[in-house]
């Protein structure tokens, strides 16, 4: 790699986090953001399976890369020197991740969730609004809320009773507001109620809450017992982990991306026939191939319609097979091109963050994974 597009590549590393929540800012600041924040789900497939998993799979992936990148012939030694240091910022970064978004220890919440607490903080149950509606602010959905609802219906019936006569009576208003709002069928319908009874209920709810489900001093648990996190500073767990997976992708590939990269344009045009060949599967083709001979209908048919996606099923399989096994770079960079729209759309969604809670879930995996390339950056010569 020459020392130009080696200082390109330490721009990029760089400065490629930051610039992508800051257009997310920008996309917002013009006014374009409604139409993003729309396609935005929590309990979507791709933040709960992917995103909230992103570490597992940017290991997974990207140690795959790094061993499968590794062998340069007849330099055992440098090689394994490389991969002796890709494990160890790895296992710095997997345990700042650990600290920063898990926990730092048994009963101990993790970093994120400590400066929200140490910052006022709070696991609240702001179940009613003032005209004895559910807040809308509460759970922020309406499965959210729903499960919420359910989970503190079942806490306050498995504790509720035999309390004092006044607990009893807010047990019971509690209890029938809840099932109101779980069977209503018109959400906005007007209802009997006042702020300082939709208060008392709120805090009965959440004394309640926190005696039986108790401590509720994380995030996950709070979350787990239908509560609402709000109140501190809640440095996002999202930008975080983006920019952490982001930058340990970035920096690994500055090691074997030369090679992954030769190896892949070796390769070119075994890939582009692989590509191509999907679709050369298509019905019309197929007759017509068959056109001429002396085949029946029925055959014609069979090779028209039945065959192709047998065959289109076929090449998807070998392509698939020789990108992972022989191309896993294409995956790395596919897996990077996720995280950094998952960084730009979480930038955007304002109603999850502040800018200042953006800025600070950046800082903290921005300045970690920084020091840990900068100090690597003699040793990370390309392969
Ligand atoms: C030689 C040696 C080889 C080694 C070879 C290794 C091989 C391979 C071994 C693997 C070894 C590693 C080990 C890893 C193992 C795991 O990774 S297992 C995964 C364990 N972690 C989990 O299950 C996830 C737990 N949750 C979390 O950690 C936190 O939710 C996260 C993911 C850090 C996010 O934190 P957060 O504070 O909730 O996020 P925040 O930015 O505050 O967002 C606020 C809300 O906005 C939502 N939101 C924000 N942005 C978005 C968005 N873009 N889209 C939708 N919703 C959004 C969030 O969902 C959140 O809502 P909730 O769902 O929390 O109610």
């Amino acid at each position: 790699m020459t020392k130009m597009s080696s200082k390109c590549f330490n721009a990029i590393h760089l400065l490629i986090c930051p610039l992508t929540v800051l257009l997310g800012y920008l996309i917002n600041a013009y006014g374009y953001g409604a139409a993003l924040q729309a396609t935005l789900n929590k309990d979507g497939l791709v933040n709960a399976m992917f995103v909230k998993k992103g570490w597992f799979w940017t290991s997974l992936v990207g140690w795959w890369c790094i061993i499968r990148y590794r062998a340069v012939p007849g330099a055992a030694g440098r090689d394994r020197r490389h991969i002796a240091r890709s494990f160890k910022r790895y296992a710095i970064l997997t345990l700042w991740w650990y600290l920063f978004t898990q926990g730092i220890w048994f009963g101990v919440g993790p970093i994120m969730d400590l400066v929200f607490v140490y910052t006022g903080g709070h696991c609240h149950y702001d179940v009613f609004d003032g005209t004895g509606h559910v807040n809308k602010h509460f759970q922020g959905s309406v499965t959210r809320t729903h499960r919420a609802l359910t989970l503190i219906q079942n806490v306050l019936t498995l504790h509720g009773q035999h309390q004092e006569h006044h607990q009893q009576q807010l047990w019971d208003r509690s209890i029938g507001s809840i099932k109101d709002a779980l069977h209503a069928t018109d959400a906005s319908a007007p209802k009997n109620a006042t702020l300082s009874a939709a208060a008392a209920i709120n805090t009965f709810i959440h004394d309640q809450m926190h005696r039986w489900q108790g401590p509720l001093t994380t995030s996950a648990q709070c979350r787990r017992f239908g509560g609402h996190w709000a109140g501190g500073h809640d440095p996002s767990g999202h930008v975080f982990l983006a920019t952490l997976m982001c930058m340990f992708l970035l920096g690994e590939l500055r090691v074997f991306g030369r090679r992954a990269l030769a190896h892949l344009y070796a390769q070119k045009w075994l890939l582009l026939r692989l590509v191509t060949r999907l679709f050369d599967t298509g019905p019309i083709w197929t007759w017509r191939r068959c056109g001429g001979g002396s085949m029946s209908c029925g055959a014609r048919l069979w090779r028209a319609l039945v065959e192709p996606p047998a065959a289109c099923a076929a090449a998807l399989l070998r392509l698939t097979q020789c990108i992972a096994c022989d191309h896993p770079v294409v995956i790395l960079v596919a897996l990077l091109v996720t995280w950094l729209w998952q960084l730009l759309l979480t930038a955007v969604a304002s109603r999850f963050h502040t800018v200042r809670e953006h800025i600070s879930g950046l800082l903290a995996a921005y300045i970690v994974t920084g020091v840990v390339y900068a100090r690597d950056a003699a040793a990370l010569r390309p392969l």
